[in-house]
């Protein structure tokens, strides 16, 4: 399996002197293709911290972060820009849609930022679209579709384009039980196609479609192997 992404022993410290903030400390671990992997922790261990500096967003103090072999860090800002457009996905929580844009020019436009024609990239778009299952609502504007449809348009967007590396920060945070699933199915299905993807998630039920949990606690990765199958969790679950 070859690593999509990989934090080799990445820090993060904001502020300065007395006010120092150590969000992720020496954090070391790799998303492989055909991998979902669940990052859990409490509030301020620094979950989101870590999905913004693989994706790119933020960059961090110490260490690389590496996305399919390439240190975003020894980028230029336009090539990291550009590194993000192609091969990275990011879902955020609250969907992050252009609301003056209608399903497929929102899903489209990471495309046509990168220089692919308008024809080609909505063609594209709505071919995502029908992948997530609302091929029909193309032409809708987001606030006029439910949350777990604008999470669908959310997440073609982030797959479009066949990006390698999907992000998603508690993706299913403001939908109901059902359309969650949908759209933990969703992100399943793009990993076992080939993608590898990280997923922020307080809930254990939600880890339980990763193949593995990260536990982060006070900037650090708790079980140091980084590797704790979703079983293994579960079944501790079972004897308590
Ligand atoms: N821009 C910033 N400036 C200062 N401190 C920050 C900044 N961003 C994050 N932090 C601090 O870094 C630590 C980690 O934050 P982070 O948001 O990554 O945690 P989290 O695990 O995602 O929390 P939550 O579950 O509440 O979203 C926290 O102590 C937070 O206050």
């Amino acid at each position: 399996m070859s690593a999509v992404l990989e934090l080799d022993r990445v820090s993060r410290v904001h502020g300065e002197g007395d006010l120092q903030v150590h969000a992720l400390r020496a954090v070391s671990f790799a998303a492989h293709a055909g991998e979902l992997v669940a990052v859990m922790g409490p509030s301020g261990s620094g979950k989101s911290t870590l999905l913004t500096l693989s994706g790119g967003l933020d960059t961090p103090t110490d260490g690389a972060v590496r996305v399919e072999g390439s240190d975003l860090g020894a980028m230029g800002a336009k090539e990291r820009a550009r590194m993000r457009r192609t091969s990275i996905g990011y879902v955020f929580q609250d969907f992050n849609l252009v609301p003056a844009l209608t399903a497929v020019e929102n899903v489209a436009l990471p495309l046509e930022l990168d220089g692919v024609r308008t024809r080609a990239a909505r063609a594209a778009a709505r071919t995502a679209l029908e992948e997530v299952g609302i091929g029909e609502l193309a032409d809708r504007f987001p606030d006029l579709m439910s949350g777990g449809q604008q999470q669908r348009v959310a997440i073609a967007r982030a797959v479009v384009g066949e990006r390698r590396l999907i992000l998603a920060d508690e993706p299913t945070g403001a939908l109901d039980t059902e359309s969650g699933e949908d759209v933990l199915r969703l992100l399943r299905a793009r990993c076992d196609a080939g993608a590898a993807g990280v997923m922020v998630t307080h809930e254990a039920r939600h880890a339980a479609w990763a193949d593995r949990v990260v536990f982060l606690r006070d900037g650090v990765v708790v079980d140091d192997s980084g590797a704790t199958p979703v079983d293994a969790l579960l079944d501790q679950g079972a004897h308590r």
